[in-house]
C-alpha cells in the first residue's frame, strides 16, 4: 500500500467537495481530492446544468408563444437543444474540471476512497493520511421505490433522473412516477420536447413540498405543455408489454394502466454514504451524515470528520451545499491555523442560513420560487398571500398568472418565507434571501421602491396587504 499524507483529504468532488477543496488550499492547506466518477459531480454532468439546458428552450418557446406579435412558427429542434445541452456537459467529459482542480491547487485523486481509520482514507492501493481532517461530500444517488415488477423491468425501459438529463432521443410515450421537483421539471422538458408524458403522483397536485397554489398553478402549467396528470395514483405493478414493437412499460394503477416507451423513476435521492466505510467511525453506513453547524460530523471523537452537501441531509441544493462547503473549508483552514472556529449563529463559520433561508427554484413553466418558511407557524406568524398583477407583470406577458405568500413574523416585523409562482420568478427570489437573512424590518423594506414597471412592484403590493 503506498502512504500519502495531505492536510485535508476531501472525500468526492461534485460542486460541494470542489468548493471545500478550493477553501482549504485558500487557507494554506494542501488538499487531496478524490472522486470514484467525474470530477463536477451529478450537478454538473447529471442533474442542475443539463436539466436546465433541457428547460430553457421549452419555457422561452412557451413565453413567446403567449406574447402576441412574436414570430414562433419553429417549435423546438430537440437536436439543436441536446447539443447545446452537451456543451454544457463537455458531452460528459470531465478533463477540464481536472485541469481547474490541479490549477487551483488541489491533487486530484481518482478512485472510490473508504473511510478505514481515524484521518484514514483509502483508495483502491493508496493510503491518504490526513493531518488535519476529511471532508465528506460524496453527494446522493437516486432512491428506487418499492413497485412490483421494477426489477425485472428490462434496464433500458428504466430510466433515472441521470438518463432523463442525458438522453439524445425523445421517447414517444414517457411515464413519470413522482411529483417532485425532478418528476415535474423533467416532465415539463420531455413533453416540451415532444414527448406524451405522464405524470403519476400520490398526492392531489405536484410539489406537495410548497404551498398548494403553487403545485396547482404548475399542474396547470404542465397540463398546457401537454402533460397528463394522474393525482392520489400509486403505481401497483410495472410490467413489461408482451408483444410490443420497441420495448415498453405498462403501470398499473386503481384498476387502470398506462402504457409508456419508458418510465423515468423520480421519487427522491439518498445519501452516497452506503459504500464509504462509515461503520469504521461508529456510523450507519447509509444514514446522512449529522452534521453540527460547522459542519462537524455528530458521534465522531477527535474533530477530524466534516461533511458538507447532499450526504448531510441538510439541503440537497447546489448552492446550498457549496455554502456549507465555504464555510467548512474555512473552519478546517482556522482549525489548522490555531485561530477561533467561531460558533455563534451568523458567524463566518457558521451554516446559519441552512435553518432560516434555504433558496430554490423549480425550473417549470411557471417557475416555483421559494425561500425559508413556507407556512406560517402559529401564533405572531402571519401568512400574506396575494396574485402577482402589477404593471411589470402585464407587459412581461399577456395573461401574466403569479401569485406569492409570505410569512410575516408580527413580532419582529420580519420575514420569514416567501413562496413566488410565476413566469420568470426565480430572479425575485434573492431579493427575499436578502430580506430575511438581514432580517429587514418590513417598515424599512417600505423604502426599497420598486422600479416601475417591473414584475418586482409586487413588493410594494405586499408592504400595502400587509397593512403598511
Ligand atoms: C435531475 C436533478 C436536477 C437538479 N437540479 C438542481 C438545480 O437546478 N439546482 C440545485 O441547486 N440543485 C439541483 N439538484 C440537486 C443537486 O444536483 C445536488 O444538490 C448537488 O449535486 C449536490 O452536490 P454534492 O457535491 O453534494 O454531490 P454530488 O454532485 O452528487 O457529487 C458527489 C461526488 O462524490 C463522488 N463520490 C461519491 N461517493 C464517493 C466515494 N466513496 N469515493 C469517491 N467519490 C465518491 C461522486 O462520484 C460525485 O462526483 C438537482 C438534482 C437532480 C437529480
Ligand atoms: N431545481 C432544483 O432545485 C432541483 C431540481 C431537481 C432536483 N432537485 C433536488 O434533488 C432532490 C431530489 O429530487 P426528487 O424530485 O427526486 O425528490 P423529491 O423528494 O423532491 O420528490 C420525490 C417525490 O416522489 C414522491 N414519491 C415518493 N415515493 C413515491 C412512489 N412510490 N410513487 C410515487 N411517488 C412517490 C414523493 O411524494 C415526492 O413528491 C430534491 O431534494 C431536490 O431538492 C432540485
Amino acid at each position: 500500500m503506498a502512504q500519502h499524507a495531505y492536510d485535508v483529504v476531501v472525500i468526492g468532488a461534485g460542486p460541494v467537495g470542489e468548493n471545500a477543496a478550493a477553501r482549504a488550499v485558500g487557507g494554506g492547506l494542501t488538499v487531496a481530492l478524490v472522486d470514484h466518477e467525474r470530477f463536477g459531480g451529478e450537478c454538473s454532468y447529471w442533474a442542475c446544468i443539463p436539466s436546465k439546458a433541457l428547460l430553457r428552450p421549452g419555457n422561452l418557446l412557451a413565453a413567446v408563444r403567449r406574447m402576441p406579435g412574436v414570430d414562433h412558427d419553429g417549435g423546438l429542434d430537440p437536436a439543436a437543444v441536446f447539443a447545446r445541452r452537451d456543451a454544457f456537459t463537455n458531452g460528459g467529459d470531465d478533463s477540464a474540471q481536472v485541469d481547474w482542480v490541479r490549477s487551483a491547487g488541489i491533487e486530484p485523486v481518482r478512485g472510490h476512497a473508504r473511510i478505514t481509520g481515524e484521518r484514514e482514507v483509502t483508495v483502491g492501493g493508496d493510503v491518504f493520511h490526513a493531518r488535519q481532517a476529511v471532508i465528506v461530500c460524496t453527494g446522493s444517488v437516486v432512491r428506487m421505490p418499492s413497485v412490483a415488477g421494477l426489477e425485472q423491468l428490462p434496464a433500458e425501459l428504466v430510466w433515472t433522473s441521470r438518463d432523463a438529463t442525458t438522453a439524445s432521443a425523445v421517447p414517444k410515450r414517457l411515464a413519470v412516477l413522482g411529483g417532485g421537483v425532478v418528476g415535474t421539471e423533467m416532465a415539463q422538458a420531455w413533453a416540451q420536447l415532444g414527448a406524451e408524458v405522464h405524470l403519476l403522483m400520490t398526492g392531489p397536485r405536484p410539489l406537495p413540498a410548497y404551498p398548494e397554489f403553487a403545485g396547482d398553478a404548475v399542474a396547470d402549467g404542465l397540463r398546457s405543455a401537454g402533460v397528463r396528470l394522474y393525482p392520489d395514483t400509486t403505481a401497483e405493478q410495472v410490467s413489461e408489454v408482451d408483444g410490443a414493437d420497441v420495448g415498453a412499460v405498462r403501470i398499473a394503477h386503481k384498476g387502470d394502466v398506462v402504457d409508456a416507451d419508458r418510465l423515468l423513476i423520480a421519487t427522491g435521492r439518498k445519501p452516497a454514504t452506503a459504500e464509504l466505510g462509515l461503520d469504521a467511525v461508529g456510523l450507519e453506513p447509509g444514514d446522512p451524515m449529522p452534521v453540527d453547524d460547522n459542519g462537524l460530523v455528530s458521534g465522531v471523537d477527535g474533530g477530524w470528520l466534516y461533511a458538507a452537501g447532499d450526504v448531510t441531509g441538510r439541503a440537497p441544493l447546489t448552492h446550498q451545499g457549496k455554502y456549507q462547503a465555504r464555510i467548512v473549508g474555512d473552519v478546517v483552514a482556522a482549525a489548522a491555523r490555531g485561530d477561533t472556529v467561531y460558533r455563534s449563529p451568523w458567524s463566518s463559520h457558521t451554516t446559519t442560513a441552512d435553518h432560516h433561508a434555504v433558496p430554490q427554484v423549480v425550473f417549470t413553466d411557471p417557475e416555483v420560487a421559494s425561500v425559508g418558511v413556507r407556512e406560517p407557524a402559529g401564533a405572531g406568524q402571519r401568512a400574506v398571500e396575494l396574485d402577482i398583477a402589477v404593471a411589470g407583470s402585464a407587459l412581461h406577458a399577456d395573461d401574466y398568472a403569479g401569485r406569492l405568500r409570505a410569512i410575516v413574523d408580527t413580532r419582529r416585523d420580519v420575514l420569514l418565507g416567501m413562496t413566488f409562482v410565476g413566469p420568470d420568478t426565480a430572479e425575485l427570489l434573492h431579493g427575499a434571501t436578502i430580506a430575511i437573512v438581514g432580517e429587514v424590518p418590513l417598515h424599512r423594506l417600505w423604502h426599497a421602491v420598486p422600479a416601475f414597471p417591473t414584475i418586482s412592484e409586487v413588493w410594494l403590493r405586499l408592504l400595502e396587504e400587509y397593512g403598511l
